[in-house]
């Protein structure tokens, strides 16, 4: 579905970028159901209002995004003080996982404020409004979990059977993943979520898009004129037993069976953007330690020798084998099968894109879908030949915390 202002494109919405002295992004979205965000450590993007918006579903999803974009995009009358990546244009971005089931969505808003390298601006896209009030931010007393559409009984049988597909050679890896649901005592404010998260997990990507919020370790593709890169990460473990950081660290190293998951993850992301790409590197694994877990993780990074957009790239690399599987096709069509539960837009590509193609996706992990006072949190594992069901439980309980601390304000 088009819900589309491209009526209100035509008549040459004007885009505005100035200076501003913006210190605390998420303080200033001012509405506690609808944030767009993407902030890391401070930096980032922060949006609110619609200008614009683009609902679209299926196979083609990515292409049509990136069509609609670029159209609205041509329609603008743009003045931008900085010319940086994230200034002038901007859409936020959040695609479904799956062709099908599961709505992708782009939101132009009518405000951004951006912050990079230490520059700050503030971005209005057809719209001259004096910035809204900042209103009182809202904290739940309780917080009660509820099953989700795969409860972890089903989701540690679903586990079981895939390792069995693997031992009789159906393929070599799948992610497989559950949900969970928190409900709360009032209406969740977004902001409360996303600055919890922000909080603790400087060093991933804090997200919000059309209720999607979450805090994402991993980078599926950033690009920046001709250089694109990404942060592949596959094969996790978790603090358990009393075992020092150091420990976990030389365990995760040396354990052959996540250095496999992790390769089938960078070997499928490298393989599908290498055709776009004149040189390209990859730089790993180490191990990226998070206060919840550890995961294995690669940096690709690429010369680009195409003028392909990010949306594009998206199309391309989507899913890859950290939360798909190898092979992709057979991987797919195995967790709709043993999962039987929509994803959403959960483990789909998830971020935001300028009127250069440029931009940053990210995969949508350690996330809730939020509406009124429900949240649906969801997380999977990659499951290999070599998996424990019973492990794999323990490992998606590990990747919920966030979620659950944020949503719990702990
Ligand atoms: C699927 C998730 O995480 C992915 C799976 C990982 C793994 O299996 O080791 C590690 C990081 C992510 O690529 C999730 O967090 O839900």
């Amino acid at each position: 579905m088009t819900s589309a202002p491209t009526s209100r494109a035509r008549q040459r919405l004007r885009v505005l970028t100035r200076r501003d002295d913006a210190e605390d992004l998420l303080a200033r979205l001012p509405d506690p159901d609808h944030a767009l965000a993407w902030v890391r450590d401070g930096s980032g993007l922060v949006g609110w209002g619609e200008a614009a918006r683009l609902e679209v579903r299926g196979p083609d999803r990515f292409e049509q995004a990136d069509r609609w974009w670029r159209e609205f995009v041509e329609h603008l009358d743009v003045e931008d003080e900085l010319g940086v990546p994230g200034s002038g244009p901007v859409a936020f971005v959040s695609m479904a996982f799956a062709d099908e089931p599961g709505d992708s969505v782009l939101i132009v808003p009518e405000v951004v404020i951006g912050r990079r390298n230490g520059d700050t601006w503030v971005t209005t896209i057809g719209s001259s409004e004096a910035e809204p009030a900042v209103a009182p931010m809202r904290r739940p007393a309780t917080v009660r979990y509820a099953n989700g559409q795969l409860p972890v009984t089903a989701y540690r049988e679903a586990v079981r059977e895939a390792v069995a597909r693997m031992r009789q050679g159906e393929l070599d890896k799948v992610v497989l993943a559950h949900d969970l649901v928190a409900v709360t005592d009032k209406r969740l404010d977004q902001r409360f979520v996303l600055r919890g998260l922000a909080r603790r997990y400087p060093e991933c990507w804090t997200y919000a898009v059309d209720g999607l919020v979450g805090a994402t370790p991993e980078l599926l593709l950033r690009r920046t004129g001709s250089v694109v890169d990404s942060r592949v990460l596959a094969g996790t473990t978790w603090p358990h037993d009393g075992m020092s950081d150091q420990e976990l660290a030389d365990s995760l190293m040396s354990s052959d069976k996540d250095l496999e998951e992790h390769n089938y993850a960078v070997t499928s992301l490298a393989d599908t953007l290498r055709p776009y790409c004149t040189t390209m590197s990859v730089d790993g694994p180490s191990v990226l330690r998070l206060p919840n877990v550890s995961h294995l993780s690669s940096d690709v990074i690429g010369t680009l020798g195409s003028s392909a957009s990010l949306l594009r790239l998206g199309a391309a690399v989507h899913p890859t084998a950290a939360v798909g599987g190898t092979p992709t096709l057979d991987a797919t069509m195995l967790i709709s099968q043993l999962e039987g539960m929509d994803r959403g837009r959960y483990a789909g590509p998830v971020g935001w894109i300028d009127g250069n193609g440029d931009g940053e996706l990210g995969i949508a992990l350690r996330c809730a879908q939020i509406e009124g006072s429900t949240a649906r949190l969801f997380a999977g594992c990659g499951v290999v030949a070599d998996s424990d069901p019973d492990t794999e439980v323990q490992e998606a309980h590990a990747k919920m915390l966030p979620m659950r601390e944020a949503l719990e304000g702990l």
